[in-house]
């Protein structure tokens, strides 16, 4: 973690890129940690609304890492009323993309506060989006798994226009109710809304990138320029691609599957 937040550190600067081009070349390597040695580090990708935030948040609660959604620090950038924020509001509430300087910024700020509490491994969701972004990752952090989760285009927008975020407790909650048929052969997707308990009720704020025409410019942009960090992955055999098969309920034991964690809980609670 330590090299990690120095190398992305050294690459905020103005010249960034030159900066980040003579941290790859020149530099001695920043020092790997045996992966035995270290907690995961994972990174989550796919297009707004497909549940990374959902998804990553559950894998950091059972395997005791950090979520870090690069998304998340956008907001608290945004809602913090500094230096940044109206450059950041304007941005985010086209549906376009902080540029890779500033986003890696606050990541690195966000791994130093971590590092000097102490924590190890990461779950990434929104991180990196951009070519750019996973060649400096590449750089600085040896990624063990990229997961890349799937769901049909239509299911997407209605999800992102669903979402609700409780102002009071800061839980996410969705309203969507989805039944999709099944066509061309692909299965039929049934995901029953996330309701919000009675105290959250009267809290519920909608994003204010989550708008029809927002959603559709974050689609189109994934699709440009995020798509390609898929196969930035993919080429390199860390990719898993996971189609959603319908509400948290029918998706979690799955995703644990697909990912051999599906007795963690049993086997660790048996190694303490
Ligand atoms: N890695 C990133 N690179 C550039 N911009 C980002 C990144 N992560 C988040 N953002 C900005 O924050 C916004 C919200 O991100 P996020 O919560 O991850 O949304 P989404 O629901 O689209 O996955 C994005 O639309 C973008 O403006």
């Amino acid at each position: 973690m330590a090299a990690i937040t120095r190398l992305i550190n050294r690459t905020t600067s103005s010249s960034y890129y030159s900066l980040a081009r003579r941290c790859f070349t020149h530099a001695p390597p920043p020092q790997r940690v045996d992966p035995k040695q270290r907690n995961v580090q994972w990174v989550f990708l796919g297009c707004p609304g497909v549940g990374k935030g959902t998804y990553a948040s559950r894998l950091s609660n059972l395997l005791a890492v950090p979520h870090i959604a690069t998304g998340d620090l956008v907001r608290h950038e945004l809602s913090s009323d500094g230096p940044l924020s109206s450059q950041l509001s304007e941005i985010v509430n086209q549906g376009k993309l902080v540029s890779d300087e500033i986003i890696i910024s606050l990541l690195s700020a966000r791994l130093a506060s971590g590092e000097a509490k102490g924590e190890s491994g990461f779950i990434l969701d929104g991180f990196p989006r951009t070519i750019k972004q996973a060649e400096i990752l590449e750089g600085v952090a040896d990624i063990d798994l990229v997961v890349n989760l799937k769901l049909r285009e239509e299911i997407l927008l209605e999800k992102c226009l669903g979402r609700r975020i409780c102002s009071q407790c800061g839980k996410n909650f969705n309203v969507a109710s989805i039944n999709m048929k099944g066509e061309n052969g692909r299965p039929g997707t049934v995901m029953a809304p996330l309701l919000p308990p009675a105290h959250c009720m009267s809290k519920l704020i909608t994003r204010s990138d989550d708008t029809e025409a927002v959603v559709k410019e974050r689609l189109r942009i994934y699709n440009e320029t995020s798509q390609p960090v898929e196969e930035f992955y993919r080429s390199r055999g860390k990719l898993l691609e996971f189609d959603l098969p319908g509400g948290i309920p029918e998706s979690w034991p799955k995703l644990l599957q697909a990912l051999n964690l599906d007795d963690y809980e049993e086997k660790r609670s048996a190694a303490a």
